[in-house]
């Protein structure tokens, strides 16, 4: 399997550290970046010191500007963010061959169409079956090769399972799964609930409300899983729960932290606008609430992060409504 080339394409900290994963893995692997002067230091210097700072990228890759020649490969891996997977995919399209596989590392759905990345993927690139990777795993985490273990799931079990094996190494144990559905839901409806959690730690609320928060954020989660046909016990699983522990609790999380900014009164523009870390709750949370909304089920903590992220709504008045809602049956 030596022989093996994995193109991975997105040069910020999860892109880069997958670059890792598949080196350490023993594959032959290219890293593309858009920005050039970091494909430069990557290749030359073999650190990423914008988003990986202090990380020393051992064993050394090839890294390059120029999307064809990373294109040139037996497995590509997308990893660049949601909303910007579709333009990538769609560049990619000339130079992938048929028949090889395309991983999406995004956690995330496309704005303006409700997609998950599997269907941007056979929208773009058909022919080439479509593949994600998801879990709890911090990219320096993972990048500092300690000890992760995450979900391939292709609808395909067989290429999960040749997915899995391309990148496994003793620091990097991937499970595969065939419920696409449930990983994509599970990994991009984490980042909403990390950041309701973020807010509920940044307003003071204290550890039971933040525990209560997560494990009704959890409920909802797995509520729109359901309704789109994804499987109960995935969302147990690496990509659901294991990856809502990991971002709703951890300021590693750049979810989290966004909502702890929130949280301690500071401004939704200044969080997110230019020069921000990425947060991809930010986006998925108004998108799940379309999807859930056209799929009969109820959001309110979603909901609620939306409102507030939108301006709509202070935080205040945000949780006298969650915990004003009409009482309900736990499981429902
Ligand atoms: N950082 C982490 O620990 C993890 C991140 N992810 C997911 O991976 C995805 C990417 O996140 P990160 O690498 O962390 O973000 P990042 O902010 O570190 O890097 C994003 C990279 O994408 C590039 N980019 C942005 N728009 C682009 C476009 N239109 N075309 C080409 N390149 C573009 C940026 O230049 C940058 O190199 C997100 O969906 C995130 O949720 C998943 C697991 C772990
Ligand atoms: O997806 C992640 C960990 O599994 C990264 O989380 P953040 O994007 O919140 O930093």
């Amino acid at each position: 399997m030596s022989g093996i080339r994995v193109g991975v394409f997105g040069g910020g900290a999860w892109g880069t550290a997958l670059a890792l994963v598949a080196a350490r893995a023993g594959r032959t692997v290219t890293l593309w970046a858009r920005d050039r002067a970091v494909a430069a230091e990557v290749g030359s210097l073999g650190t990423n010191s914008k988003f990986l700072p202090g990380i020393r990228l051992e064993p050394r890759f090839t890294a390059t500007g120029d999307l064809a020649e990373a294109a040139a490969a037996d497995i590509v891996i997308a990893a660049v963010p949601a909303q910007a997977t579709r333009g990538l995919l769609r560049d990619l399209a000339a130079h992938v061959r048929p028949g090889v596989p395309v991983l999406v590392a995004a956690k995330g759905i496309e704005r303006g169409t409700d997609a998950l990345m599997t269907e941007i993927v056979a929208a773009e690139l058909p022919g080439r079956p479509a593949a994600v990777l998801s879990g709890p795993s911090f990219a320096d985490d993972v990048a500092r090769g300690l000890p992760t273990a995450l979900t391939v799931a292709a609808a395909d079990g067989a290429l999960a399972e040749r997915l899995s094996a391309a990148l496994v190494s003793p620091s990097f144990r991937p499970y595969a799964a065939t419920d696409v559905v449930g990983v994509q839901i599970g990994g991009a409806l984490k980042n909403v609930i990390a950041i309701a959690s973020g807010i509920v730690v940044g307003r003071g609320l204290g550890a039971s409300a933040q525990a209560a928060l997560t494990a009704r954020g959890f409920a909802e989660l797995g509520r729109l899983a359901r309704a789109l046909g994804a499987e109960p016990e995935t969302l147990m699983g690496l990509s659901g729960l294991g990856d809502l522990v990991l971002s709703a609790t951890s300021r590693q999380s750049r979810n989290f932290s966004l909502g702890i900014g929130i949280g301690e009164g500071r401004s939704v523009a200044d969080l997110t606008g230019t020069g921000a870390k990425l947060a991809e709750g930010a986006f998925t949370a108004s998108v799940a609430l379309d999807l859930a909304e056209r799929h009969g089920v109820d959001l309110p903590i979603t909901g609620a992060v939306a409102a507030v992220l939108a301006g709509r709504l202070s935080v205040d008045a945000a949780v006298e409504g969650l915990m004003t809602r009409p009482l309900r049956r736990e499981g429902t």
